[in-house]
């Protein structure tokens, strides 16, 4: 068998001593106990020895001082007389201790107590509670003492003189394979841990042990720095559209409501615009809004949704509150040239919603939102390409089912399966409305996408809350 050193040491320490079990504490006299119990679990490995380790239970002395009867009967010896009244006590013992001495007396039978007074017949009484305070200084394992021996360690313990306390005692044993090892003469050769220039050259290394690694040994695991899970799968998504040939887009977070809501066909009595599900801005309030459009975009509100168009609601400034602002600020920004060619843009930012927050809500999260330009593009392309998204974000099984969207037609919402929680939603999609191209003059179909990162964490990291993303809890984020 292959054995290390201080394993053969070890070894020899129960040969030469002729034991074939050993305390640690018998065992320190030969080797530094974080080395014995090092090697011993070595060992243990090997099946050479056992570790037993057992609590013990000790009682320590904590007050040192006399109990109070026996104060008592110190002064009555001392002036020889042998009774007192109780109202005197007061100036022979501190006051909280006189109801513990007349409990005491009348519990263990010292003394009479009479007409206030106590009065005593042995004042060399014999106590059994400090006999047994006595027999504690001497072993402190409670396992030495007898049943009624115990049940005065618990009046002592409620005394206030003892308390209970735990040791571990380990101890090393040889197992059947660990004594018939013994049995043969244990040779400690030198062994060589590293080699040098002048092991080489004298060729002493011919001789010399070198001792093999074990890469098998138990070591200390170790946190190295990792990136947060939530930038992790930003990241991801990033790489995945990036591969599918999607470009990266951005925009303001602080926007206009003419970008966040009138460009994208939702009237302006929409319950989405209330304070309630929106962040406005106090100061500044109002932000510009493009002279070009507005005009277009006011006469296909007016048109179709018939109300009085408002340009003053379209300056007020808001956190946007989806990634689809951004969406349709890259469309309106394509230049005539721009406008023939196919695009493929995507933009992953934060977004934010006046919510209470929960296990699902936050008010400030991450969206994804994507769209497809090009001629021909229809319902089944988007179809195709959300599905081919989701399987690269790991979700095998996606189905689609319809919804609705103000600036869409048709819309749908997609669903994945997880094992052991059924189908959830996880994206909105659908086609940009003709009211949503008309103003900024596309005429090819647009298809559009949205994601919410919230969800998608907690899907992938299984978490129950999303707050357990913000919470830097460390164990968490070392596992995870
Ligand atoms: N913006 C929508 C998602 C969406 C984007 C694009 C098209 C359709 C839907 C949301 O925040 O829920």
């Amino acid at each position: 068998m292959d054995l290390h050193i201080d394993e053969k040491r070890l070894l020899k320490i129960f040969q030469e001593k002729n034991r074939d079990e050993f305390s640690l504490e018998g065992l320190e006299k030969y080797m530094q106990k974080e080395k014995i119990l090092r090697v011993s679990l070595w060992l243990k490995g090997k099946g050479l020895v056992d570790i037993d380790e057992k609590v013990k239970k000790i009682v320590n002395v904590v007050n040192e001082d006399d109990f109070p009867e026996r104060k008592i009967a110190k002064y009555l010896k001392e002036n020889n007389i042998k009774e007192i009244e109780i109202k005197k006590l007061k100036d022979i013992l501190p006051k909280e201790e006189i109801n513990a001495a007349l409990g005491a007396i009348k519990r263990k039978k010292i003394a009479k107590i009479e007409k206030g007074k106590i009065i005593f017949d042995n004042l060399d009484y014999k106590d059994v509670e400090e006999e047994i305070l006595k027999k504690i200084k001497e072993n402190k394992y409670l396992d030495n003492f007898n049943e009624e021996e115990k049940k005065i360690i618990e009046i002592l313990k409620k005394r206030g003189y003892v308390d209970f306390d735990e040791e571990k005692e380990v101890k090393i044993k040889l197992t059947e394979k660990g004594k018939e090892f013994i049995k043969k003469p244990i040779e400690i050769e030198e062994e060589i841990t590293q080699l040098t220039r002048e092991i080489i050259i004298s060729g002493k290394w011919k001789r010399a042990y070198i001792r093999p690694y074990d890469v098998k040994v138990p070591t200390k695991v170790v946190y190295p720095a990792k990136v947060h899970p939530l930038t992790r799968i930003i990241r991801e998504v990033k790489e995945i559209l990036l591969a599918m040939g999607f470009k990266e887009i951005k925009s303001p977070i602080v926007e206009t409501e003419f970008w966040n809501f009138d460009m994208l066909f939702e009237p302006q009595d929409h319950p989405a615009r209330e304070m309630q599900d929106t962040f406005f801005l106090k100061y500044p309030n109002v932000g510009e809004i493009p002279t070009n459009l507005i005009d277009k975009v006011k006469e296909v509100h007016e048109r179709c949704w018939k109300y009085k168009f408002d340009e003053n609601v379209s300056k007020r400034l808001i956190l946007r509150t989806h990634t689809t602002a951004s969406s349709i600020r890259y469309l309106a920004s394509l230049s005539e040239e721009e406008k023939n060619k196919p695009h493929k843009v995507f933009c992953i930012d934060r977004v934010f919603r006046n919510e209470a927050i929960d296990y699902k809500h936050l008010p400030e999260f991450y969206q994804c939102e994507g769209i497809v330009m090009d001629d021909n593009v229809n319902f089944n392309n988007l179809i195709g390409i959300l599905k081919e998204f989701l399987n690269r974000l790991g979700f095998e099984k996606v189905r689609f089912r319809p919804a609705y969207f103000p600036f869409t037609e048709p819309s749908l919402e997609a669903e994945v399966y997880l094992e052991g929680k059924g189908w959830l939603e996880i994206l909105g999609a659908g086609i940009f409305r003709p009211e949503v191209l008309e103003p900024i003059g596309i005429k090819k179909p647009v298809l559009a996408w949205g994601i919410g990162f919230s969800r998608l964490a907690m899907l992938k990291y299984n978490l129950t809350d999303i707050r357990e993303l913000h919470k830097n809890d460390l164990n968490w984020l070392r596992r995870i």
